[in-house]
């Protein structure tokens, strides 16, 4: 099965609700889809969204990347020789983490076709069904509350709540949503890098003498900033999460090693793909530090491969934020991986096992 073409598409699907964290808004889900044509007639399929202020990728830089430097070098390759395709993929060009995810994905997808099974019993096997938390999004009081609620209702028993905007109004949504739902789910706190070092170890040891239980709080200080997860992680209980700082493999053996969180979220958009996922999870097990897999305000295309790795991948992938193909309106694509509120379930078709998808926008 060698691969003779890789074009792209389109894919737009409305939000039930925007998106708001405190680094972005967004009201659609929109994912370049990257289609991989093989000699066979196979086609493989990968996306992935853009996220200037996470991967600082955009659509016009994954379609550049692609077109200009790795279509060249992968045209011709054959689909069995998946070290040589995936050391290309990583070596052609450095950071461009949702052009190379994008292309890895596509790649893994052809692979489970090319040997007629999912892609979760390749990479080992686990169970069909995972859990998801749902993404509240930080808004006013009242508007969290009752999206929480919502999403209760809905059947989800984990929230992530966003927060990061401002330190007091952050402080006063948490304590007021966990007093409305914290019996009836668990809560964690994604602060996408809004505070600083001070701030929060102020917040998180408030919250432990109020007896609000969280069960993590996520990226609460600049990507960059290892010292200051370590600063944190050095003077609270609670579990302290990486997510923009844990791109690489090297970057996660050193907030391991250096002791500066407790969780690694690992996201293909920033890993630039499965196999850089996998070590990941591996270099975690290897220190028995537990993995939470995440991500990007994308849908099921993408999230179909993140789901298929946590599925193999469960001895050290322990939580789950695939939410993002319920937080759309509708799922475009239909076929394998089912995703169903809080319930992600995978079946036995080869690959990511996607049978079509209505409304790819030829680009
Ligand atoms: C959608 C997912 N639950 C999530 O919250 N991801 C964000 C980043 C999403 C984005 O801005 O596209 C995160 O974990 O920080
Ligand atoms: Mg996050």
């Amino acid at each position: 099965m060698k691969i003779t073409n890789i074009r792209f598409a389109k894919l737009i699907v409305p939000l039930i609700t925007p998106f708001k964290t405190s680094m972005r808004t967004v009201e659609n889900i929109e994912d370049l889809v990257v289609i991989i044509e093989t000699d066979s007639g196979q086609i493989g399929y990968g996306s992935a969204p853009a996220t200037p202020v996470i991967t600082g990728d955009t659509h016009g830089s994954i379609i550049a990347a692609i077109d200009l430097v790795f279509k060249p070098k992968l045209c011709g390759m054959e689909i069995d020789n998946l070290n040589e395709i995936i050391h290309v993929i990583q070596t052609s060009m450095v950071n461009n983490s949702s052009a190379k995810a994008a292309l890895e994905i596509a790649v893994y997808d052809l692979w489970g076709k090319m040997y007629k099974a999912p892609l979760y019993k390749l990479l080992g096997g686990g169970s069909n069904t995972l859990r998801t938390d749902i993404t509240i999004s930080v808004d006013n009081i009242d508007k969290m509350i009752s999206d929480s609620l919502l999403a209760i209702d809905n059947g989800f028993d984990i929230l992530k709540i966003k927060i990061g905007n401002n330190i007091t109004d952050d402080i006063e949504r948490v304590k007021e949503i966990n007093q409305v739902v914290g019996d009836k789910a668990l809560l964690r706190l994604d602060v996408n890098q809004g505070w600083s070092p001070k701030q929060t170890v102020y917040a998180v040891q408030l919250f432990e003498k109020s007896g609000i239980q969280l069960e993590l709080v996520e990226q609460p200080v600049k990507a960059d900033d290892f010292a200051g997860l370590k600063y944190i992680s050095d003077r609270v209980n609670t579990p302290i999460m990486a997510d923009e700082s844990a791109f690489s493999p090297k970057q996660v053996i050193e907030l391991i090693t250096h002791q500066c969180v407790d969780i690694i979220n690992i996201k293909l958009m920033k890993t630039g793909g499965i196999s850089n996922a996998i070590a990941i999870a591996e270099i975690a097990k290897t220190y028995q530090v537990e993995c939470m897999i995440g991500c990007m305000l994308e849908g099921s295309i993408a999230v179909s491969a993140a789901a298929h790795l946590a599925s193999a991948k469960s001895s050290t992938i322990t939580k789950i934020d695939l939410d993002g193909p319920s937080l759309g309106r509708f799922d475009p694509v239909k076929g394998g991986v089912l995703f169903d509120q809080s319930t992600i379930k995978l079946n036995n078709l080869p690959g990511l096992g996607i049978e079509s998808i209505d409304g790819l926008i030829d680009i």
